[in-house]
């Protein structure tokens, strides 16, 4: 049974029988290189979707199309049947991509409430610093903005940190407030990029944890880029393997990281 504090976390869910997200054909050149070519996936709703690769495979540029950072050449990216190519990158945060970054995009000498702050800031209809908020309707938005921010503190255990500057905080914790910046965007499909990138043994399985219990309490879908092969394993329902732009296989983990195609391109050349 849900409680108050996870509904206001939840997106509604849609009633259409289409998967959340569906990605056809998508292109992408730089210059003459073809970085991602006729690339096609689906997403179902609540599911988490592994995308695993060698270095320079595309993955990270499939987040940057997905969340309207780069324009694909051709291709189509539709939520709950939305197109998001020709969106800007505010506009897809409000229609539902969430992401976390490789490199961590926190402000490090902001506390966490404010990082987590900004990560609401396109679901803002009125700019949380301006002055103008401690005034009627203004302030309620930003009363229910902070409210929000509370309850991932918490769900995330960072409230012994909410008001430290994030740069001064251990690199573990603040993988987890990029987790929650980006959980703060109320996504419907939240991208993971590396988010266990750097981290240690113990650090990677705090982070599995919490994964695991944002998609038990939240169903949030999510995409997971990782080089980590455990976590990718145990934690994906479907993984698509990309080489060099284009996707050779998807389907169940088991099956593959069986795949002759995968073997040769990745697991064999990561060996
Ligand atoms: N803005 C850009 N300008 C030029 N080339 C780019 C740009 N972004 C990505 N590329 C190129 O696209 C290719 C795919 O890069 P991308 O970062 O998407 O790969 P990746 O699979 O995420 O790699 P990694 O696992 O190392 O993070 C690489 O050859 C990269 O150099």
């Amino acid at each position: 049974m849900p409680t108050t504090r996870l509904e206001t976390l939840m997106t509604p869910p849609s009633t259409e029988g289409r998967p959340l997200l569906e990605v056809a054909n998508l292109r992408l050149k730089f210059g003459g290189v073809t970085v991602l070519n006729d690339v096609s996936f689906d997403v179902n709703r609540g599911e988490l979707f592994a995308i695993i690769g060698p270095n320079g495979a595309g993955k990270t540029s499939i987040f940057n199309c997905l969340s309207a950072a780069y324009r694909p050449e051709a291709g189509s990216i539709k939520i709950d049947g939305r197109e998001l190519v020709g969106m800007r990158p505010a506009q897809t945060v409000r229609h539902g991509i969430g992401r976390t970054f490789q490199n961590l995009g926190l402000f490090p000498d902001l506390d966490v409430v404010e990082n987590l702050l900004l990560g609401r800031h396109s679901l803002m209809r009125t700019g949380f610093l301006s002055g103008a908020l401690w005034f009627g309707r203004a302030r309620g938005e930003e009363l229910a903005h902070r409210m929000v921010v509370e309850e991932i503190i918490e769900l995330l255990a960072l409230t012994p940190f909410r008001r430290q500057a994030v740069g001064t905080l251990p690199y573990g914790v603040q993988k987890r407030i990029e987790l929650g910046r980006a959980l703060a965007m109320q996504p419907k499909v939240l991208l993971l990029d590396e988010p266990v990138a750097g981290m240690n043994l113990e650090e990677s399985e705090d982070m599995a944890r919490y994964i695991v219990e944002l998609r038990r309490l939240l169903g949030v879908a999510m995409i997971l880029v990782e080089h980590d092969m455990r976590l990718v394993m145990d934690l994906a329902d479907r993984v698509m393997v990309l080489d060099f732009g284009t996707p050779i296989t998807t389907g169940v983990p088991n099956d593959v990281t069986s795949h002759p195609g995968v073997v040769a391109a990745y697991l064999g050349g990561a060996a």
